[in-house]
């Protein structure tokens, strides 16, 4: 078994605030993570580590054993999709994905066209990016971030905001790029999709790792807790 995420001892502070406490995390290739936790447990902080925005103060991040520091290199293996996509307003959605592509340096001319379809975009290919709905935005971003058939993708709350359509359709897509063989972490708030999509889910509380199990057994097997009710107690909230 290969490991798709891995971080070791992974810590990063803020003045006063300990963001990421001494980080473990494991994650198996194939796998849908589900990386969850209250508000300013370290969620972002840790993505930001992986995607090597962000330095650790200590320890170690990998993604398909690259080097996290290592950013040329990750840019091979590695999509990202932040809570807030990157997108060029004033650009169509095609545009964008062709810079995405010349970016990526990306020979397939087909690549771009095949992604619109995939997402659900070649009806809105033509029309400016600043018109897109949020879930439009979405799913373009999302198309920018799988384009070069990353072997791992981290999504930071692609969840937030959407409706229930639009939730759904982000549902399947991840659903779609997994069976595909690549690695899934999702950060959201929204238990019910993560504890439906995931195979494992993390759980953060102040920077640390308090489970990382199986959704099934961390809402136990009775039926009384469900995800969000362990989340609430893990998390002391
Ligand atoms: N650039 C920064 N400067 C100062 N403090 C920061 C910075 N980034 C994060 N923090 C602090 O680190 C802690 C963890 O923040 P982080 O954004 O990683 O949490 P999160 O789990 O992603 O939260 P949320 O669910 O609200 O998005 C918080 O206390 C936050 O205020």
């Amino acid at each position: 078994m290969t490991i798709a995420i891995e971080t070791q001892d992974l810590t990063k502070r803020f003045g006063d605030v300990l963001a990421v406490d001494g980080l473990d995390l494991s994650v198996p290739s194939g796998t849908v993570y589900g990386f969850v936790g209250p508000n300013g447990a370290g969620k972002t902080t840790t993505i930001r580590m992986l995607t090597g925005l962000l330095q650790p103060d200590r320890g170690t991040a990998r993604v398909d054993g690259v080097e996290a520091t290592r950013r040329g290199k990750l840019a091979e293996t590695l999509g990202y999709l932040p809570a807030e996509a990157p997108l060029y307003d004033e650009l169509t959605g095609r545009e964008q994905l062709q810079y995405a592509a010349q970016f990526r340096r990306l020979d397939d001319g087909d690549r771009v066209e095949q992604a619109l379809v995939q997402y659900d975009l070649l009806d809105a290919a033509d029309r400016r990016v600043e018109g897109y709905s949020t879930g439009m935005r979405r799913k373009l971003g999302l198309a920018q971030a799988t384009l070069h058939e990353p072997s791992v993708l981290i999504l930071d709350e692609p969840l937030n905001g959407l409706d229930p359509g639009a939730t759904r359709t982000v549902r399947e897509l991840v659903e779609t790029v997994s069976d595909d063989g690549t690695a899934v972490m999702v950060s959201s708030h929204d238990l019910t999709t993560i504890e439906s999509i995931c195979d494992r889910v993390g759980i953060v509380s102040e920077g640390e790792l308090v489970a990382d199990e199986r959704p099934d057994d961390l809402s136990t097997g009775d039926g009384d807790r469900d995800l969000e009710t362990a989340v609430l107690e893990l998390t002391d909230q």
